[in-house]
């Protein structure tokens, strides 16, 4: 699936309208059918008590063998049918554009399956223009009751829900006046609110959310994903998103240079060509899938390097060797048998040393991923050591915590360009320092700022944090959903580089490797939460039991 943002999604219902022949106004009903659709879909699940419903009649009546294949049958609109209609009272906030002409198009519909509904306008109605003003006409020769907002009374306590049409991708900064106060309102009635497109307030490309923002419980996306969806805060404002085709061709969207896509199972496989379930060489042995080495580890923080480690193992790679400080061996000894440990020295605190890296790129020759930083700490001369490495080591790399630090800390730019390709897993703090921006920053746009990066760079990033974005050098990015936050716990980051490393040791390429270990590091999040009375009480090392 395909993530957009506004100016992309110009561009497609542009290229339908002229291209294709579709007329706008055929957009615009399918935009406010669906949107009904969806209204009455969430009428039906909280609104139904006692009596059939239309599917249970369509059911009753297809149970009966005899009449089934026999009787003359009709049924009428299903997913506009609405037993309880009369029970519902909605009111629809219209904005000025073609958000606003979604929205009275949807009034239509609704008010065919027998639910009331009330206009209110942000705007004079004579203010709308084009396909918007179409549909206010229409809205008024059916009848449908309207007000204006501020010239006429209306009392949001008289409806059971709300259809928020007010702005949509083409809104600018921050809601203004009259659309300002319906928002703020709307939210503070307490009424359960669908959003028309996106909710009204919120950037479509970013995920900022202006103040005021709707916040939706059900947010109706149509045509294409918009990338502010899935982005925080804007996922939270959104509640449910349900993507609803128009009659915008899916195969326009590579032409309109959409480069994002929402990690699926079907984008994996389709479009990254990894292979879900994994399978095996029935000739296959350890040394098949591959050697994870790991630079991870102090005295301090033991425990990082043992979760990477672990995870590596668990992802599936043949084999791990791990390189640590000679202090900690004594307390590793024994806490994971697969391992293989490499005593590489280190200081007497049991801290790295720069020294270790002629044994580093010794042991890499024979390694066929090295994945350096999990719990390694900072130590004199790491720049030079972790440029050697850069430099040196003829294997992919997977760079984390503070290895990233260092990286932060230098133009590594101007370091030689490597062979093999290189991973970097910030979390929005590593990313930030990186980048050289605030975490704010980064948060305010995660997919296009660990696009923009990447891409300069010419390095894989993981940005991590709830939905997760991969980007690559070449311009594309992948969204993860899986996981939660639960998640948010000390060492599951480390997990994380272990998973990826392992993969990319099996043979994976770097965005194959980087997409689906961070899918499946969510995935086995939510497994283990499962176990658990609460998703809050896992803690990482349930996710590597979990894989
Ligand atoms: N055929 C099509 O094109 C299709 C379009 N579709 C639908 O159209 C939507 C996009 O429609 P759109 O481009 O008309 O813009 P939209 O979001 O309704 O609002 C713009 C209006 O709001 C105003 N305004 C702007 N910012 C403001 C602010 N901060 N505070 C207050 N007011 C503000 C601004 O007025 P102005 O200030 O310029 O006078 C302008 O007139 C899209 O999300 C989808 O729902 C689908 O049905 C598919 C087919
Ligand atoms: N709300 C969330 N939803 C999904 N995944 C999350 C969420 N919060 C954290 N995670 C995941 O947990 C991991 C935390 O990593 P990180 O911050 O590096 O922790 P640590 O440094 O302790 O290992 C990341 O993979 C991140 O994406
Ligand atoms: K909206």
């Amino acid at each position: 699936m395909y993530l957009v943002t506004a100016e992309q999604m110009r561009w497609l219902d542009g290229e339908t309208i002229q291209r294709l022949g579709i007329p706008a106004i055929a957009l615009m009903e399918n935009a406010g059918r669906v949107i009904a659709e969806e209204i009455v879909a969430l009428c039906r699940r909280r609104g139904e008590e006692g009596g059939r419903n239309a599917a249970d009649g369509e059911d009753a009546g297809l149970k009966d063998a005899a009449l089934a294949g026999a009787a003359f049958q009709v049924s009428a609109d299903h997913a506009l049918t609405l037993d309880n209609a009369a029970a519902e009272r909605w009111l629809i906030l219209v904005g000025k554009g073609n958000n606003g002409g979604d929205g009275l198009a949807a009034a239509r519909y609704l008010r065919e399956t027998g639910i009331a509904v009330t206009l209110v306008y942000a705007v004079p109605p004579e203010s709308l223009s084009g396909e918007a003003a179409l549909q206010r006409d229409a809205a008024a020769a059916m009848g449908l009751p309207a007000v204006v907002y501020g010239r006429d009374r209306l009392d949001l306590a008289e409806c059971s829900g709300i259809l928020d049409a007010l702005l949509g991708t083409g809104a600018a900064g921050a809601p203004r006046g009259a659309y300002a106060e319906l928002i703020a309102a709307a939210n503070s009635s307490g009424k359960v609110i669908v959003s028309a497109d996106i909710p009204s307030g919120l950037n479509a490309d970013t995920g900022e959310t202006h103040e005021p923002c709707i916040h939706a419980s059900v947010t109706v996306c149509l045509a294409f994903l918009k990338r502010g969806l899935l982005q925080y805060p804007g996922s939270s404002a959104a509640g449910h998103v349900k993507v609803r085709a128009i009659g915008i061709p899916t195969s326009l969207a590579p032409e309109s240079g959409v480069q994002v896509y929402l990690l699926t199972p079907e984008v994996l496989h389709a479009h990254l060509g990894v292979d879900l379930a994994r399978r095996r060489s029935p000739e296959g042995h350890k040394g098949t899938y591959g050697h994870v080495l790991l630079a991870a580890g102090t005295l301090r923080m033991s425990g990082a390097g043992l979760l990477s480690a672990r995870a590596a193992l668990r992802a599936g790679c043949g084999l791990v060797t791990w390189a640590l400080p000679q202090k900690l061996l004594p307390a590793i000894i024994g806490s994971a048998p697969e391992l293989m440990l490499a005593d590489v020295g280190g200081n007497e605190d049991g801290t790295w040393h720069a020294g270790s890296v002629s044994e580093l790129l010794k042991l890499s020759k024979e390694r066929d991923v090295l994945a350096v930083g999990p719990g390694l700490g900072r130590f004199e001369s790491d720049t030079e050591w972790l440029r050697h490495l850069w430099e040196g080591v003829d294997c992919p790399l997977v760079i984390d915590a503070d290895a990233l630090n260092i990286l932060a800390e230098t133009d590594y730019k101007d370091w030689a360009s490597r062979r093999h390709p290189v991973i970097l897993t910030p979390h929005p703090g590593e990313m930030a320092r990186l980048a050289g921006v605030t975490t704010a920053e980064v948060k305010r746009d995660r997919i296009g700022l660990a696009m923009g990066y990447a891409k300069d760079h010419g390095i894989t990033i993981v940005l991590k944090g709830a939905h997760t974005v991969i980007a690559t050098p070449e311009g594309q990015a992948y969204v993860n959903t899986t996981g939660h936050p639960g998640m948010g716990t000390g060492g599951a980051g480390d997990v994380l580089t272990g998973m990826i490393s392992s993969l990319l040791a099996q043979g994976m390429n770097e965005t194959q490797a980087a997409a689906f270990g961070v899918y499946l590091h969510g995935l086995a999040g939510e497994r283990a939460a499962r176990q658990r009375n609460n998703p809050a009480a896992i803690i990482a090392g349930d996710i590597i039991e979990a894989l």
